[in-house]
């Protein structure tokens, strides 16, 4: 947590003149018992009705100055705050932009976001606070306890007594709850897992029709929320009733000796009430000392969670080479008894694979779920660091190359078809920030987009909501395929990209990419045999093994398990038809 406070270091006049603002407003606050006591006992009791306004008018004077410095306060508390928070998500949100795939696996991204938002702004609030309580609040206990002595010593004893026994009640409730108060957020944490989860998956749960049983678990879960929200709110609850009746004692046993003393003279009326005045501002600053100390735990927690992402290092070491010419004609890609294992996994998700892609040659990618195929190509534009072996994009390990200019010549269209809020041309962009519409129309024409392109209100400035839902699944592959061809890449990955088109689009997209280059490499990652069958070169991944390499008709005669998922889906006796 200490390490984040550099992000405040910009904010250091507003981060001491916040907490002076409000002394100063506390130093108005400890005045005006000595005020209304002068009003009781010079005013009042001489029937000196000038003295009491011109007293009041001081009253007046005195909430008007501790109002003004009360906002002044606010003021520079609230700015040194939002401003810290807006450079702390800043600084965490460039973080996270640097994250290595794998270091993003560690993590997660669900925490990740939560730490973005809910943690910065529980830091916020609790910097806010900090600010305007660290210094007021115990300044305004010790003060009115001096205040109360310098009224009378005597009766002041009472409050020597009183403070630590009200410190232990008020911190012994605080010490017990705070635990308590982590597994509520534990919990709330869970709630917001499952809705999320819920929402997201509101399709897949009402064809699974599993609404019963999502229903019970967040019924479940909010059960175990409130229960433990009720629990922690009984102790917490006991806090005003236990304190009130420590400080009514009090309050009883100073009426009594300031009765005493006033008989005697010692004591004037005035002076009475000015010490429970006194009393009473004391125990309302305690409460929001414990107050402050819970949320400042709850501060820190975020701030550590924070910390914890700052603090990564880089675990890939950017290459210093650019990848410009690629003129030679040695292999556009090659791997090199190529292993992987990812952090955190027992086994190797890829074992010893070796292979060259020349330039311009179509290389089909197949095997069952889970053989390693997306682990394979996501090695190609260095997602992922290899765990032994190299992998050389135009004869140069991916290592020693600048990954900017390494993953300008690599087009990937990943699985999941991710598209972003704006109009279809600026998703195309993203591939050719200068594009043209000739550009546009090349794309979407080889990716087979145009013609649903060109029926859409706008054509390509189609708007597109988030996540691009308001397309099909196969519109929206289409149109990530066309973002990937927008920037004319040198080696092209389709990973099961067209998973979600029907074989004669698939088919007149293949063709189509075939055509569209002589010298652009392409990857076709595909469960599909008929999607890889017309490949130059066909890699057989089994179990992250490399079990058969070569052209369709080789491994059809020779590859058990091209053949296995090859007549799994053309029969033989259809094949032979
Ligand atoms: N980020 C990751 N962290 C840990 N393990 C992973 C990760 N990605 C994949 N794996 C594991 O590596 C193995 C290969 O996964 P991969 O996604 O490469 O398979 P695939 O052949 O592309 O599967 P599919 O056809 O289902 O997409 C699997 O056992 C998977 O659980």
């Amino acid at each position: 947590m200490k390490s984040l406070l550099v992000y405040l270091k910009k904010y250091r006049k507003e981060s001491i003149l916040a907490p002076l603002f409000k002394m100063l407003e506390a130093t108005f606050e400890l005045l005006v018992p000595l005020v209304m006591a002068a009003v009781i006992d010079t005013g009042i009791r001489n029937h000196d009705r000038h003295y009491v306004i011109s007293m009041c008018l001081v009253l007046v004077l005195l909430g008007i100055v501790g109002l003004a410095a009360s906002i002044t306060a606010q003021y520079f508390a609230a700015k040194a705050a939002t401003g810290f928070a807006g450079a702390l998500r800043h600084a965490l949100f460039d973080k996270i932009q640097s994250l290595t795939f794998s270091q993003m696996d560690t993590f997660g991204t669900d925490t990740l976001i939560t730490r973005l938002t809910s943690d910065v702004n529980q830091v916020q609030n609790g910097v806010n606070l900090f600010l305007r309580l660290f210094l007021r609040s115990p300044f305004v206990v010790f003060g009115a306890m001096i205040m109360a002595f310098t009224v009378d010593a005597r009766s002041a004893m009472l409050f020597v007594i009183t403070i630590p026994i009200l410190s232990v009640v008020i911190f012994g409730i605080m010490l017990t709850t705070m635990p308590l108060y982590k597994g509520v957020q534990a919990n709330l944490d869970r709630i917001m897992m499952s809705t999320r989860e819920n929402l997201t998956g509101v399709r897949v749960i009402r064809a699974f029709r599993k609404e019963p049983d999502e229903t019970r678990r967040f019924r479940e879960n909010n059960r175990t929320l409130a229960a433990s929200q009720k629990f922690v709110g009984r102790i917490s609850g006991l806090m005003n009733p236990v304190t009130y009746v420590i400080i009514n004692l009090s309050t009883c046993a100073l009426i009594y000796v300031g009765a005493v003393r006033i008989d005697t003279g010692i004591l004037k009326a005035g002076q009475v009430v000015a010490l429970l005045n006194y009393m009473s501002q004391i125990l309302i600053e305690l409460i929001k000392l414990a107050n402050l100390i819970i949320q400042m735990t709850k501060a820190a927690a975020c701030g550590d969670r924070i910390a914890a992402v700052l603090a990564v290092q880089p675990d890939m070491k950017n290459g210093e080479q650019k990848l410009s010419a690629v003129e030679d004609d040695g292999p556009a890609v090659a791997f090199r008894d190529v292993s992987l294992s990812y952090k955190g996994s027992a086994g190797r998700a890829l074992e010893h694979i070796s292979f060259e892609a020349r330039k311009g040659q179509t290389i089909g990618i197949i095997g069952g779920t889970g053989s390693g195929k997306s682990s394979l190509v996501n090695l190609i534009p260095r997602f992922y660091d290899v765990s032994e072996g190299e992998v050389d994009v135009f004869g140069t390990d991916v290592r020693k190359l600048d990954a900017a200019s390494l993953r300008e010549h690599v087009g990937i269209v990943l699985q999941k078809a991710e598209l972003f809020k704006g109009s279809i041309a600026d998703n195309l962009r993203w591939g050719n920030a200068e594009a043209q519409s000739q550009d546009f129309e090349q794309a979407l024409e080889i990716s087979q987009a145009k013609e649903y392109v060109d029926k859409k209100p706008g054509g390509v400035g189609y708007m597109l909501e988030q996540n691009g839902r308001n397309l099909s699944g196969g519109q929206r592959q289409r149109l990530t395929i066309a973002r990937a061809l927008m920037k004319k890449p040198d080696i092209l990955i389709l990973d099961d990209s067209a998973s979600a088109l029907d074989f004669a689009t698939d088919a007149k997209l293949r063709m189509a990419i075939r055509n569209m280059s002589h010298s652009m490499t392409t990857f076709i990652v595909s469960q599909r045999a008929a999607s890889v069958q017309y490949a130059d070169l066909i890699l057989v991944l089994d179990d992250g093994k490399l079990v058969g390499k070569g052209t369709h008709e080789e491994l059809l005669r020779s590859n058990e398990v091209y053949q296995e998922i090859y007549y799994s889906q053309f029969p033989k006796e259809a094949a032979h038809a």
